[in-house]
């Protein structure tokens, strides 16, 4: 099991976000989370690499451990993130250079040695299946790309410091089809070396790319199991409404 989550409750100031959510997601496997807007998926994918920590407003309550750790109680910050990357919903490349936005957490993690900046962000390109579209005009502007193209750049962003789980949210949202059947390919290559947990409103989606899927609704988990059992054999009324469009 790469994460285990125990009775988690999370608070906005007064407002109760998630309620008792008891997940277990397994090492190199494609997890979902599926549910209606506002529901509590995004609010608990930040809790896995605890972005959460920068808003005071917010209480969490129950554990979180990744390989067995406690994320809160035994470690910093800075190792969760490093073992856990983040790709939002908005490709947000920084305004650099394609090799600099992929070169950028190494620099900050103390790599210095070009050889190795260089082999890295190469690793990272091809990772994120962008290499070969890239690779003669790694200098110019990440700005310059297509919307599905800094997309894959954020990813390979994300791969770069060697991260152990890639999270995310709503990651084809803003992208057409094609740009969007190539990052769902992507979850299928990098789940071999990669934990991905994504949130997604699209279920053919989670359909196409997820080993398991867990239904969100009202901040609790109604559900959670393999995707093909929980879209073709729904257990709870909820998820079979939802998954039938009958609301959400
Ligand atoms: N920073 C915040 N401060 C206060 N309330 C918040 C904050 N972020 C989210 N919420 C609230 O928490 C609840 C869950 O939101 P969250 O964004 O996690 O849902 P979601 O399922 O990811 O929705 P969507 O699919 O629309 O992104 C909502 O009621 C939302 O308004």
């Amino acid at each position: 099991m790469k994460f285990e989550a125990r009775d988690v409750d999370l608070y906005y100031g007064s407002k109760q976000a998630l309620k008792k959510i008891n997940m277990d997601i397994e090492e190199k496997e494609v997890t979902a989370l599926i549910g209606p807007s506002g529901c509590g998926k995004s609010t608990f994918l930040k809790i896995l690499n605890r972005l959460h920590d920068l808003n005071p407003n917010v209480r969490i309550e129950g554990d979180v451990k990744l390989d067995g750790k406690d994320i809160f109680a035994e470690m910093d910050p800075i190792e969760v993130r490093r073992r856990v990357g983040m790709v939002f919903q908005s490709p947000n490349p920084f305004a650099k250079s394609i090799y600099n936005n992929v070169a950028y957490g190494l620099k900050l993690a103390g790599i210095k040695n070009k050889t190795e900046l260089d082999d890295r962000v190469k690793k990272a390109l091809e990772d994120a299946a962008l290499w070969d579209e890239v690779k003669d005009r790694l200098n110019s502007s990440a700005l310059g790309m297509s919307g599905g193209q800094q997309q894959r750049l954020c990813i390979a962003r994300a791969l770069a410091p060697g991260p152990e789980v890639l999270l995310m949210d709503e990651p084809t949202s803003a992208l057409d089809p094609i740009s969007t059947s190539k990052i769902e390919d992507l979850c299928h290559s990098l789940k071999q070396h990669y934990t991905i947990v994504i949130v997604t409103h699209n279920m053919q989606q989670a359909l196409r790319v997820s080993d398991k899927t867990a239904f969100f609704l009202l901040g609790e988990v109604i559900e959670m199991n393999e995707t093909q059992e929980l879209f073709s054999n729904p257990k709870e009324a909820q998820t079979s409404k939802y998954i039938t469009g009958r609301f959400g």
